[in-house]
C-alpha cells in the first residue's frame, strides 16, 4: 500500500527474528558442506522468453541465506504488493506520485506489444523510425556537414541520465561500433571538458547532439551554447547549425528557441525518467555508434526482461531475487554499500551508470505517504571493472571490517580472443576465484599449514581470511546488444522492487533540484564581495577566498 513502512510487514519482523537467531549459523563453508544441492537450489538461468539464444546464469548460492530466509524475503515481496505496483507501472498509472507522472520507460521498448494508453506511448514507434532514418543517413555518409563532408565525429552534450546511459552502452557495445565514427561525451560544466573535447573535433565533420529532457539543465545548455559558438567561429553562418546540431528533448519550445529546428529534434515524454532514458531518443548516440538494428536489439533484449519480470513467479524472478538479497544485507546486516564488479572491460562504466540508476532512484528517506523511514533505503553503489579493482580496493572487501555484498558479472566468450583467449581465461579465472575466496576465505589452520611451525603469530593472523562475504555471480555467453539490454533491465527492476518494499518514490529526484537552485543563487553573487549575502560563515569565507584569487 502506498506509503506503508517496510517495518510494518509481518515478514519484515520475521526476517529480523531470523537474522537474530540464525545469523551465527549462516556460514557459507558449513552451508555448502551440509547441502550438495545448494548451487542447484540457489541459482537460476534466465532464458529470454523471445529468443532462447539470449540467456545468463545467476548464481546466488554464495549468499548468507537458507531456504527459510529466502521464502520470508519473498513473503515480504508479496506483503508489499510488489506485483500490484508492477502492474500499475506497466499500465501507466501515475506511480511517480510527487510529480503526478506515469513511469513508462517500459513503453519505450514495448514495440506495441502491450497496450499502454498514456499519451505519447503510441508515438514511440514514430520516434524510433526517426532515429533509424537519421542514424542511417549519418552512418552511410548521406548526411553531410555544411561544407559537404561526411560526419565522422559525434559529440553528445548532456548530463546525468542524458549522458550516463549513452556513455555506458556505447562503451559496452564498442565491439559493434562503426570504427570510423568517433563518439565523444561532454557532461561537466567545467569548461575543461568542452575545451579538451573540441580540440579533437573538426567543425566541418562534427555533429553535436544536445541531450536534455528538460532542455533547461544549466550545464547542458551552457555547454551547448559554447559548442555552438565554437562551431560558428569557423562556420560563420547560423544557417549551418541545422546540419551540425540536433536535440533530444521533451521541450520543443526551448529547443527551437536555442536555434534547432523541430525537424532535427527527437521527442520523448515526461513519463521517461532521466535515469531510465537510454531507451528513448536519448539513445540516439547509441544508434549512431552501433547502428539502428543493434539499438533495436538492445531494446528487444530489454523488453524480454520486462516480460520475465512481469510473468515469472517470484521465486524464479531474477530482478526480485536480486532485490530481496539486497534488502537482506542493507536492512538486516547493516551493509551500507553494494559493489558492481563486471569482469569485462567493455562494462567499465556499468557501476557508474547504476550509481545514478540506483542512488537517484532509491536515495530517499520519506515514504510516499510522507513518513520518515526508520530503516535503511538505497545502498551506495560503486565498483570497477575486474581485474583492476583487485589491485586497488579488494583488500578491504576481503579483510576489512565492512560487509560488502557484490555482484560479479562476466561473459563466457570474449569479443577479443587475443593470444588464443589466454587473456580471457586469466580474466575468468579471477572472476571465479574472487567470489570463492570471499565466501570461503582461508582459516587459521590452513594458514599455519602453509607457513610452517616457525611463522610468527601476527603473520599467521594477518593471512587469515574470515570469508563468509556474500556475492552474486552472473555469467552470460557473450556481451551482445540483447544481453546488455536484459542485464540493464534486470537492475532497473531490482531497483523498482526495492523501492516498493521501502515504500518510497523511486522516480523523483528532489535532492538534485535543491543543489541546482542554490548554485543559481550563488552564481548571481560571485561578482563582488558585497554581493555575497545570506550565507553561513564557511560558505561566505570560501567565496571570498575565490574572489580574492580568481583571474578571469
Ligand atoms: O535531461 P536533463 O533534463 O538535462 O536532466 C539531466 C539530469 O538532471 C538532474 O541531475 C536529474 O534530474 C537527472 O535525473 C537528470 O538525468
Amino acid at each position: 500500500m502506498s506509503g506503508r513502512l517496510a517495518t510494518d510487514y509481518p515478514a519484515w519482523q520475521k526476517l529480523q527474528q531470523l537474522y537474530d537467531t540464525q545469523r551465527s549459523k549462516l556460514v557459507l563453508r558449513d552451508l555448502f558442506a551440509q547441502d550438495s544441492q545448494r548451487f542447484a537450489k540457489f541459482s537460476r538461468e534466465y532464458v529470454s522468453p523471445d529468443d532462447s539464444s539470449v540467456r545468463f546464469l545467476l548464481d546466488f548460492s554464495k549468499n548468507l541465506i537458507n531456504e527459510e530466509i529466502l521464502d520470508t524475503l519473498l513473503q515480504l515481496v508479496g506483503e508489499a504488493e510488489v506485483e500490484t505496483f508492477r502492474e500499475k507501472m506497466f499500465a501507466g498509472e501515475h506511480i511517480n506520485t510527487s510529480e503526478d507522472r506515469a513511469v513508462l520507460h517500459v513503453a519505450l521498448r514495448n514495440f506495441d506489444e502491450w497496450k499502454i494508453s498514456e499519451a505519447g506511448a503510441n508515438e514511440v514507434s514514430g520516434v524510433l523510425a526517426h532515429i533509424k532514418e537519421f542514424s542511417d543517413a549519418v552512418r552511410s555518409g548521406a548526411w553531410k556537414g555544411y561544407t559537404g563532408k561526411t560526419i565522422n565525429t559525434i559529440v553528445n552534450i548532456g548530463i546525468g541520465g542524458s549522458d550516463l546511459g549513452p556513455v555506458m552502452v556505447t562503451e559496452a557495445l564498442k565491439a559493434y561500433s562503426k570504427r570510423d565514427l568517433t563518439a565523444h561525451f561532454i557532461s561537466n560544466i567545467d569548461g575543461t571538458h568542452l575545451a579538451e573535447t573540441v580540440r579533437l573535433c573538426d567543425p566541418e565533420t562534427t555533429l553535436f547532439i544536445i541531450a536534455s529532457k528538460t532542455f533547461t539543465t544549466q550545464e547542458t545548455i551552457t555547454n551547448a551554447t559554447s559548442a555552438r559558438d565554437w562551431f560558428l567561429a569557423t562556420a560563420k553562418d547560423k544557417a549551418h547549425v541545422a546540419k551540425h546540431f540536433v536535440a533530444l528533448s521533451t521541450n520543443t519550445k526551448a529547443v527551437t528557441e536555442f536555434g534547432i529546428s523541430e525537424a532535427n529534434m527527437f521527442q520523448f515524454w515526461d513519463w521517461v525518467g532521466g535515469r531510465y532514458s537510454l531507451w528513448s531518443a536519448i539513445g540516439l548516440s547509441i544508434a549512431l555508434v552501433i547502428g539502428y538494428d543493434n539499438f533495436e536489439l538492445l531494446l528487444k533484449g530489454a523488453h524480454s526482461m520486462d516480460k520475465h519480470f512481469r510473468t515469472a513467479p517470484l521465486k524464479e524472478n531474477l530482478p526480485v531475487l536480486l532485490a530481496v538479497l539486497g534488502i537482506w544485507y542493507n536492512d538486516f546486516y547493516g551493509s551500507q554499500t553494494h559493489a558492481l564488479l563486471p569482469y569485462d572491460q567493455y562494462l567499465h562504466k556499468f557501476a557508474d551508470y547504476f550509481q545514478q540508476g540506483d542512488m537517484e532512484s532509491n536515495g530517499k528517506s520519506i515514504t510516499k505517504g510522507g513518513q520518515r523511514v526508520s530503516y535503511q533505503t538505497g545502498p551506495i553503489i560503486w565498483g570497477a571493472a575486474g581485474t583492476n579493482g583487485q589491485h586497488s580496493f579488494y583488500q578491504l572487501v576481503h579483510q576489512g571490517t565492512k560487509l560488502i555484498p557484490a555482484d560479479f558479472l562476466a561473459p563466457a566468450t570474449t569479443h577479443n580472443p587475443i593470444a588464443g583467449s589466454k587473456h580471457h581465461r586469466i580474466l575468468l579465472s579471477n572472476f571465479f576465484a574472487q567470489p570463492e575466496a570471499l565466501a570461503f576465505g582461508k582459516t587459521e589452520e590452513e594458514v599455519r599449514k602453509e607457513l610452517g611451525p616457525n611463522a610468527s603469530e601476527p603473520l599467521v593472523k594477518s593471512k587469515v581470511f574470515e570469508g563468509n562475504r556474500p556475492s552474486n555471480s552472473i555469467i552470460f555467453p557473450i556481451l551482445d546488444p540483447q544481453t546488455l539490454g536484459a542485464l540493464i533491465v534486470l537492475y532497473e527492476h531490482k531497483i523498482f522492487t526495492q523501492g516498493v518494499i521501502w515504500g518510497i518514490n523511486s522516480f523523483d529526484q528532489m535532492g538534485v533540484e535543491l543543489g541546482k537552485v542554490l548554485a543559481k543563487n550563488i552564481l548571481s553573487q560571485l561578482g563582488s564581495p558585497e554581493d555575497v549575502t545570506n550565507h553561513d560563515s564557511s560558505t561566505a569565507g570560501l567565496i571570498h577566498y575565490y574572489q580574492k584569487y580568481r583571474k578571469e
